[in-house]
């Protein structure tokens, strides 16, 4: 049996890859997990329904804002030097064989708490361009692991650790009940952008089938309306409407990627452009060299320029699917280390 304290959260886009990698551990070896989630957030909700047999510990911390000299930056360090001395305490009572680090900023706080107690760090990064926890973490880990080669330019010091796997995506055995129709997303919170845009395209493409995750009950209500399209606050499992999907319209998070590169669908990517250093940019561009999709800038986006893309994308058809999920391999690296 192994241990792993595990932390990754704030968003589905940190939480989701984590999900993946402990859960393919477990189907490999006996594993018990120690999970750091974030007070208030997706991940202290998600992990205590989907993994009750977890022990789930909810840290009260939150980012730093930028510029650092915020002033609410005084209040939140302060948190987040006593969120360490609690994480602390829980890894010391715990005693992991490794922790697993997604990034967002408790993961900042449970790395550098393993760091000090000379736990085995291990850390995964979905995006082309990585985020302050993980550069800050990459000098202290046994291996990073990244989801695009060109990662690597923005890590170089850590070239030895760097290990490119994919982004994990979760598995699920259901299946959606429809067919054929194209997937919008906006992130894990939704995206009101998008649910704007789609309202002027619905009218305008009534032969063509959507599901579309709205982020809100008012917005399910509105885009109910058009009888061509399935709209759902939330999709749970989505895997189940990936496997199904012909196409999708979604924000360029870095797990909306790996999922459209996992089920090989095509999409039309509209990055969400005040992201940190404009990270979704640069994921959809690096998905667009990859075949999987055609990136509109927001400010250039039109319910025109949407329907002549749909068009394009479901013309390309679907991409072979991945054979194997990238949370396979971390899994093998990571058992190869440990045992
Ligand atoms: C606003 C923000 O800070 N976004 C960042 C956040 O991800 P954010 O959570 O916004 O976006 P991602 O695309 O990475 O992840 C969203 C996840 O939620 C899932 N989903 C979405 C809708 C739904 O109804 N059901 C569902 O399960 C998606 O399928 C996906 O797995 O972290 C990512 C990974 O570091 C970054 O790339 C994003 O830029």
């Amino acid at each position: 049996m192994i241990k792993v304290a595990a932390a990754g959260g704030g968003t589905g886009g940190h939480l989701y890859p984590l999900l993946a990698i402990l859960e393919t551990l477990a189907k490999r070896v006996d594993v018990k997990v120690l999970f750091f989630a974030v007070k208030g957030k997706i991940d202290e909700r998600v992990v205590r329904k989907d993994h009750p047999e977890f022990e789930t510990v909810s840290i009260d911390v939150r980012g730093l804002l930028r510029p650092l000299h915020h002033p609410k930056n005084l209040w939140r360090t302060l948190k987040i030097g006593i969120a360490t001395i609690e994480v602390k305490k829980h890894l010391k009572r715990f005693k992991p064989d490794l922790v697993v680090l997604t990034g967002g900023y408790i993961s900042g706080v449970v790395g550098l708490a393993a760091k000090d107690l000379g736990i085995p760090i291990f850390v995964h990064e979905q995006n082309v361009v990585p985020g302050l926890a993980v550069k800050v973490l990459s000098q202290y880990a046994k291996k990073v692991f990244v989801s695009f080669e060109r990662t690597r330019d923005y890590l170089r010091e850590w070239q030895d650790k760097i290990v490119v796997t994919g982004c994990p995506v979760r598995e699920t055995e259901k299946e959606a009940p429809l067919k054929d129709f194209v997937l919008v997303l906006g992130g894990s919170l939704g995206s009101e952008a998008i649910n704007e845009l789609m309202e002027k395209v619905y009218p305008e493409l009534q032969e063509t089938q959507f599901v579309h995750s709205t982020g809100s009950d008012d917005w399910t209500e509105r885009l109910s309306a058009f009888p061509n399209v399935t709209a759902l606050t939330y999709i749970d499992p989505v895997g189940a409407y990936w496997k199904k999907a012909i196409a999708s319209i979604s924000r360029a998070g870095a797990s909306t990627i790996a999922e459209m590169m996992y089920y090989g669908v095509p999409g039309i990517l509209i990055p969400w452009e005040s992201s940190a250093e404009s990270h979704q940019l640069e994921n959809a561009l690096e998905a667009e060299r990859l075949g999987y999709g055609i990136v509109i800038r927001e400010k250039e986006t039109s319910p025109r320029k949407i329907i002549e893309s749909i068009d394009k994308v479901v013309k390309k058809g679907k991409i072979e699917k991945m054979k194997e999920n990238p949370a396979s391999k971390i899994s093998e690296e990571i058992l190869g280390e440990i045992m």
